[in-house]
């Protein structure tokens, strides 16, 4: 690690994340597209192809991977009308500190920014939603629809996982029974997000992130893009001095996906976390609000973390977690 901070965090990769913060300079780069289908025959070719992108980039895009399209669609239509509710009601489905379950209103702040960014988000973690549910009055079948997609993203990310598993000498479903939903230890998140629309908005509201510069805490998230929505860049190599953005443009039917730290940590750092952002919209650019879908697979909490050639002490992903979380939510 280069980088030098001393924000006094225990884990090293939030006192980097401190130092990420900065505008940057832009670049492209590739994203690399990963083709699932005919998934079962062409699993090694995935694998490899899998292995390849996350070893080099941290990012890649999935195609055909099984989720209908109208799925997905349902999805941002449910998350546009639960955000479009009035304070009042979203106050009644408070995220829980600690939790990952319910709504909150601008209160994620990013060490490397110190500011919260500007978006509310509303988390869907299974064994914690007692309570947390708008009722089936408020939106009719906004349950239903989030439990499918929840458990549609579990799939994906399981049948990528396994891969991972397969090259890094795991057994074929080691992180699905990490990750199993059944147990009350299950705590990978859906999140739904809105970003708050710019039309209207001061000079100086353009000054903060939509989402400031960090590196997920999970092993693996699946992102659902609008098109017309951008704003997402991201930067390989965050030992690196002078910061470099790519742009990753939301397109139909992909699935956009990155290596989180906690799958860092149980590859032995061969797989890379990517640092990554939501920039502010330009003025000359779309300015209405911004929707996003992400599934964070996270390890179930009792899941120990170590890899292979242990070159970390084993921690628990509820230790680990718990840790990113409080760096991340004050109260
Ligand atoms: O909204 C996006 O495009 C990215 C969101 C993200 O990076 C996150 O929630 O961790
Ligand atoms: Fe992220």
């Amino acid at each position: 690690m280069t980088t030098k901070s001393n924000a006094g965090y225990a884990l090293d990769e939030l006192n980097q994340e401190t130092n990420f913060g900065g505008v940057g300079g832009l670049k492209h780069r590739d994203i690399p597209r990963i083709d699932l289908a005919s998934f079962k025959v062409r699993k090694q070719e995935i694998a490899d192809q899998l292995w390849t992108a996350s070893t080099e980039i941290g990012f890649f895009q999935l195609i055909n991977h099984g989720i209908p399209q109208e799925q997905v669609d349902e999805a941002f239509d449910m998350t546009a009308k639960f955000f479009a509710f009035a304070s009042d009601v979203k106050a009644k489905y408070p995220l829980g500190k600690g939790t990952n379950a319910g709504w909150e209103y601008k209160s994620q702040v990013r060490p490397s920014t110190g500011t919260a960014d500007n978006k509310e988000s509303y988390q869907i973690t299974l064994p914690r939603m007692a309570q947390l549910w708008p009722t089936g009055d408020e939106i009719p079948g906004f349950k239903a629809a989030m439990l499918a997609f929840e458990r549609a993203n579990w799939a994906v990310g399981m049948k990528v996982l396994s891969c991972f598993a397969l090259k890094l000498g795991f057994k074929p479903d080691f992180f699905t029974e990490a990750h199993d939903p059944q147990s009350a230890e299950y705590q990978s998140t859906l999140r739904l997000l809105h970003y708050l629309p710019m039309t209207n908005a001061k000079p100086e509201d353009y000054t903060g992130w939509r989402a400031g510069a960090h590196t997920d805490f999970d092993c693996l998230t699946l992102l659902h893009q609008r098109p017309g929505q951008g704003g997402l860049q991201l930067c390989p190599g965050k030992e690196s001095a002078e910061l470099e953005w790519t742009d990753v443009e939301p397109a139909l039917g992909v699935i956009t996906c990155n290596i989180g730290d906690m799958l860092r940590r149980w590859s032995d750092d061969r797989l890379l976390s990517t640092l990554h952002r939501v920039r502010m919209p330009k003025a000359d650019e779309y300015l209405g609000p911004r929707y996003s879908l992400p599934f964070f697979c996270q390890a179930n909490k009792d899941a120990m973390i170590q890899g292979p050639g242990k070159i970390y002490d084993q921690i628990s992903a509820h230790d680990y977690l718990q840790q990113r979380i409080a760096a991340n939510f004050a109260q």
